[in-house]
């Protein structure tokens, strides 16, 4: 075991007991959520970072199973001083809706029969997956995430977070993905399909009495799957047209490639930990994914609020760099914050899973705190002038705060009333608050970078900033504690 890994981990399980409403239109009873936490979610509840997995992923991102071989899928960016430092931040990571590894898929049983769902499953969709997740973060009172982050499909739940949830998060890192599935990326899917469906054990999707699944077919899905994963590159690199077991071609149609050989490895140990059912339903919930309105993705990013961190992998030719770069076009179009860096792999689309050092060095660069919207404390108690200086004591110490923000009528900032002021009233025997409190104020902005506002604080030697928007509305406030606890 690693010694930065998070080490033994248990998958933990959270019953929703209102109906899930889908976007079908349709609802499911009984949802359970499998997911896997990491790390100590903090008495503010303000460190959690969100982490949806990719189409046959699980909740266990990181750590070991007792027993296990082999970590979490995403262990190489999870756990004490990687990019997603477990020291600093509480990982949450689930099973999605319609998955086969502990959350409510079609292998589930129904309520309403007793039995296994199979295709009496409801097609669900990623925005069907984000909302059961937001479920699961809303019964953490967690109320605002420091990130969203996700590869390919993991990637479209994170784009669907933003849109759907756009206060939810300060952050979203959508990684190796689309805002919209492509004919190819569709082609692809109903292949893998149809595979499952020509398998003598399908059984329309009852196979799960007999005993007998439709392990061939899916076999062959993955197969066909895992080809998208890879690139011509890193094939030539691993494998060439090196045989299997064997110096020379048997001329007999027997397996002769060591290529063909690690496809139908890939497609055995992948029948072992998955549902073919599952794989039907997530892979048409991929297919559905569109955010464009209007066939426009600019009207599909209007709404968002969060500051996006963009990855591609260069070699990718499933989500081509291509797919990134128009989010990055439509995101950069409704004016959001958002960033776009390309991992050099030959990897293939599979390199976010595997490029250590890229991944750990974009995601912490992108994540590190450097603008006060990153470490301000939104919200927050505001007074209007007209009261008297007791009145501000006592909502000074009812909220356990030493500055609070003086507004009109219309919440624009007007000046700041602070416990030197308290103290100056008292000695000058000052009752009213606009006699006392600070007008000349200084304030800044949630894009400003955290330097500058240290070197205002440092210069004009405060220790608190009322944060404001466009309008000059109160949005917040950010002080000397927060920024000294980035740095401890
Ligand atoms: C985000 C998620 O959803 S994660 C879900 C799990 N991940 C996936 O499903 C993504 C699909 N890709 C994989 O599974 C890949 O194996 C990864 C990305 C996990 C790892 O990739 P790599 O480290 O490059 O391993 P690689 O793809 O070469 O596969 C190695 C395996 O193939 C086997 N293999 C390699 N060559 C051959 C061969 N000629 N014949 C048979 N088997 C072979 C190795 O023995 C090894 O076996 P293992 O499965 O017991 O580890
Ligand atoms: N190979 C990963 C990523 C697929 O997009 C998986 O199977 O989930």
């Amino acid at each position: 075991m690693k010694s930065e890994s998070v080490g033994v981990v248990k998958t933990k399980y959270f019953n929703i007991k209102e109906p899930i409403k889908l976007e079908s239109g349709k609802s499911l009873d009984n949802v359970t959520v499998a997911y896997e936490t990491y790390g100590v979610l903090n008495k503010d509840k303000n460190n959690a970072i969100l982490i949806c997995h990719a189409l046959t992923g699980d909740a266990h991102a990181a750590g070991w199973h007792e027993g296990d071989k082999k970590p979490g899928w995403w262990e190489i960016i999870i756990g004490p001083g990687k990019a997603l430092d477990t020291d600093k931040y509480f990982i949450i990571c689930s099973n999605v809706l319609g998955g086969c590894k502990g959350t409510t898929g079609p292998n589930s049983i129904n309520p309403k029969t007793g039995k296994q769902y199979g295709l009496d499953f409801p097609v669900i969709t990623i925005k069907d997956m984000v909302d059961v997740q937001k479920l699961l973060i809303d019964s953490f009172g967690i109320s605002n995430l420091v990130a969203v982050i996700g590869g390919s499909m993991g990637g479209m739940q994170v784009l669907q977070w933003i849109i759907s949830y756009p206060k939810m998060m300060k952050k979203a890192i959508p990684i190796a993905t689309t805002a919209r599935s492509s004919p190819q990326q569709i082609a692809f899917n109903e292949v893998g399909r149809q595979s499952i469906y020509s398998d003598l054990n399908w059984a329309g999707g009852n196979y799960y009495e007999s005993g007998k699944t439709p392990k061939n077919g899916l076999s062959v899905a993955r197969m066909v799957a895992h080809i998208t994963y890879l690139s011509e590159e890193s094939m030539y690199l691993k494998f060439g047209r090196d045989l299997q077991d064997k110096d020379e071609i048997s001329y007999d149609l027997s397996l002769d490639f060591q290529v063909e050989s690690y496809l139908h490895h890939q497609g055995e140990s992948f029948v072992k930990r998955f549902d073919a059912n599952s794989y039907i339903f997530i892979t048409k919930a991929v297919d559905l994914f569109d955010l464009s309105v209007n066939n426009s993705l600019i009207d599909g990013f209007k709404n968002v609020e969060s500051k996006v961190g963009i990855i591609s992998v260069d070699s990718d030719w499933l989500y081509p760099t291509e797919q990134s770069t128009d989010i990055l076009t439509a995101l950069n179009a409704n004016d959001v914050e958002v960033s776009f860096s390309q991992i050099k792999s030959n990897y293939g689309h599979d390199a976010f899973l595997l490029e250590k050092g890229q991944l750990n060095y974009i995601i912490s660069q992108f994540l590190s705190e450097n603008i006060v919207a990153d470490l301000m404390k939104r919200g927050g108690p505001t007074i209007k002038e007209d009261v008297n200086v007791k009145q501000a004591a006592k909502l000074m110490l009812d909220t356990h705060v030493t500055h609070i923000p003086v507004v009109d009528d219309e919440k624009k900032l007007i000046g700041i009333f602070t416990s030197w002021d308290l103290s100056k009233s008292i000695a000058t025997n000052c009752e009213n608050l606009k006699d006392i409190m600070t007008t000349s104020v200084k304030y800044c902005h949630a894009d400003d970078p955290i330097e500058e506002i240290a070197r205002m604080m440092n210069k004009y030697h405060i220790s608190a900033l009322p944060v404001v928007d466009d309008d000059f509305e109160v949005q917040g406030i950010i002080t000397t504690d927060q920024i000294s606890n980035m740095f401890s």
